[in-house]
């Protein structure tokens, strides 16, 4: 790509407003929305989603682990779902966690973050719980071809904290070291590396002071918290969080009127964070 992620970010928000819309094609959505829960169900649902705020929205996070639940069938559909966001002028995160060791990352790398990619998205995101160092293949292809990296550090479950949580041999949570490790990549190669750090938690639990990148957010709607809380949580740096919606916009159902309308009333207060 011919610009970095940071920089179509920063366009993408300036024009659209700062949200990103997560698609999520729960069966239990899908069935709402009147459609089968099978491929050409979900074929609909998310064609439907797209249709209605392809022009409206972001940035836009389909979330692999649905798509992947029917097979070769579904990821052809995510697929397509990822080149009709950028053909609506969004941009795309896919959610699809990758990690793992220094050579099976480099297959990653080729499958999401390179010009030849089958999947043409603008951000990934991935796990450092194999050590941040074993996503070295992915900060490179990321960095060259223009893409952001999403590293999870401090995530939106309750299950995440008793290890995101422990203290290393240095003293720091572990989720405190991957936002250091990751401000290390930002510092040699642009701020181009975000984290994603969930909404939910009162206390954040890691210092975001130094950190350059951007904040992807999940944790709103469906899972409790709200902007205002994410507004208090991050404080000064609320200007850098990229708030995800994802079941809460799902369940409006399929009325284009209904479905413009939550996200209007989601980007009213999105403004709130600066
Ligand atoms: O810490 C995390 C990381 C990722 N997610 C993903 O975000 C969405 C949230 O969906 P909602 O319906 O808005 O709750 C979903 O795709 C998760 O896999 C997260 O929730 N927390």
């Amino acid at each position: 790509m011919s610009t970095t992620w940071s920089e179509r970010l920063q366009a993408a928000i300036e024009a659209r407003g700062r949200l990103c819309v997560g698609i999520d094609p729960h069966p239990s959505l899908i069935a709402s929305w009147g459609f089968e829960p099978t491929v050409s169900g979900l074929e609909n649902y998310v064609r439907h989603q797209i249709e209605v705020l392809g022009l409206t929205v972001a940035v836009f996070k389909p979330q692999s682990g649905l798509f992947e639940a029917y097979g070769a069938a579904g990821v052809a559909v995510l697929e397509r779902a990822v080149a009709d966001c950028k053909a609506a002028g969004a941009l795309v995160i896919l959610d699809a966690k990758r990690g793992d060791f220094q050579p099976t990352m480099q297959g990653y790398a080729r499958g999401y973050l390179m010009e030849e990619s089958p999947f043409q998205i603008d951000a990934l995101t991935v796990s450092p719980y194999l050590g941040v160092g074993s996503l070295h293949p992915m900060f490179i292809a990321a960095a060259e071809s223009g893409r952001g990296l999403y590293v999870l550090s401090r995530t939106s479950n309750p299950e995440g904290s008793a290890l995101q949580l422990a203290r290393t041999g240095e003293g720091a949570t572990v989720a405190q070291q991957v936002v250091d490790d990751v401000e290390v990549r930002n510092e040699v190669l642009g701020p181009e590396f975000g984290l994603v750090i969930g909404a939910t938690h009162e206390d954040l639990g890691v210092n975001l002071d130094e950190f350059t990148g951007s904040l992807l957010v999940p944790g709103i709607g469906a899972q409790g918290a709200t902007v205002a809380d994410v507004k208090r949580r991050f404080g000064d740096r609320a200007s850098a969080v990229l708030p995800n919606v994802s079941r809460q916009v799902g369940r409006v159902g399929p009325d284009p009127h209904a479905l413009k309308g939550a996200v209007e009333d989601l980007l009213d207060q999105v403004r709130e964070l600066g």
